[in-house]
C-alpha cells in the first residue's frame, strides 16, 4: 500500500530546528529492514549525519529500539548515543548512565519459543534483557502457529505483554514501552525543555508517537500503515535523504566535542 503522502520537508524543517529532541527508532527507520537481525546495514553516511545532527541539537539526539543497547552501540560505532533498547527496558541516557527497568520472570516463554524452533527450524529466537522475540520472517507459513504459541505463553507471565511486530512477536514487560523511555529522556538533560520528534515504522513505535504529541510535539510515521503519527515519510531511504542534509555543525564542532 502506497502512504497517502510523503512529509520529507516538514520533517527536514523539524530537524533543523535547534530547540527539538530527537528521537529515532532503528530496524526499519534508520536502516532497511533484513532476513535477519544481523543482517541489517548502516548506509554509508547515516553515521556522519547522526553525529552532526547530534551535534546540532546539543547532543538531543536518541536511539529508541527493541534492540538492546549494546547492539545498537555496535552497529553505530565509534559513535556512541544516547539509547533505549529492548523496548525501554534499557536506557543509556546522555551521561552514559545505564539504567534498567525491572523484568518478569519470561523464562517459560522462552522455553516455549525455543521448543518451537527447534521443531521449525525457518523461525528465529532472540533472547533479550527481559524479552523474547520470535522471528517468522524466515518461514512466514508459520505466523498463525507463532501467535497462538506466543499468545498462550505470554498469558501464563504475569506482567508480560506480546507485541506484533514486523514479522516478529516479541513477549516483553509490559511496564516498559517506547512512548517510557521518551518520557525518561525528557526529564533529563540536555533533552528536558525540547519539543520532541520521534520517527518510526512499527507498531511498537506507537507509544512513542503518543507520548511525543502528547509532549507537543510531531509523531513521524515510515512508511505504510495505519499510525497516530501526525507525519509521514515513504520509506528509510526518505528519512536518510531528510537525515544527510541536516544541518553542518560551527566549524570544528562535531558530536564528540559536546560528550
Ligand atoms: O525498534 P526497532 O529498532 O525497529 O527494532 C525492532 C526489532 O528489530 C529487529 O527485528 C526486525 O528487523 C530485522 C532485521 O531487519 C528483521 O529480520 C525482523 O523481521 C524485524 O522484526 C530486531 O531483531 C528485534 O530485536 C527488534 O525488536
Amino acid at each position: 500500500m502506497t502512504p497517502p503522502h510523503d512529509d520529507s520537508a516538514i520533517v527536514a524543517t523539524l530537524l533543523a530546528q535547534p530547540d527539538r529532541a530527537i528521537f529515532l527508532d532503528f530496524d526499519g527507520t534508520l536502516v532497511d529492514l533484513a532476513a535477519t537481525p544481523d543482517g541489517v546495514r548502516l548506509q554509508p553516511g547515516v553515521r556522519e549525519a547522526l553525529s552532526r545532527l547530534a551535534a546540532h541539537h546539543d547532543g538531543a539526539l536518541a536511539i529508541v529500539s527493541g534492540r538492546p543497547v549494546d547492539q545498537i552501540d555496535a552497529m553505530l560505532a565509534p559513535l556512541v548515543l544516547p539509547v533505549a533498547g529492548v523496548h525501554g527496558v534499557e536506557r543509556r541516557g546522555f551521561d552514559g548512565q545505564l539504567h534498567v527497568a525491572p523484568t518478569p520472570d519470561i523464562s517459560p516463554v522462552l522455553a516455549r519459543a525455543q521448543s518451537l524452533a527447534v521443531l521449525h527450524p525457518g523461525l528465529l529466537v532472540e533472547h533479550k534483557r527481559g524479552a523474547v522475540a520470535l522471528h517468522y520472517r524466515l518461514a512466514p507459513e508459520l505466523e498463525q502457529l507463532c501467535v497462538r504459541e506466543m499468545t498462550a505463553a505470554v498469558q501464563a507471565c504475569p506482567g508480560v505483554l506480546l507485541l506484533h511486530g514486523k514479522m516478529v512477536l516479541e513477549a516483553k514487560p509490559a511496564a516498559s514501552d517506547k512512548g517510557g523511555a521518551i518520557a525518561a529522556f525528557m526529564r533529563e538533560a540536555p533533552f528536558a525543555g525540547r519539543v520532541p520528534v520521534f520517527a518510526g515504522d512499527d507498531t511498537t513505535d506507537e507509544a512513542g508517537f503518543a507520548t511525543v504529541q502528547q509532549a507537543g510535539g510531531t509523531g513521524v510515521k515510515v512508511g505504510a500503515g495505519a499510525s497516530v503519527a501526525e507525519r509521514r515519510l515513504d520509506s528509510p531511504d526518505a528519512l536518510r535523504a531528510v537525515l544527510l542534509a541536516t544541518p553542518q555543525p560551527e566549524p570544528g564542532v562535531a558530536y564528540d566535542d559536546i560528550v
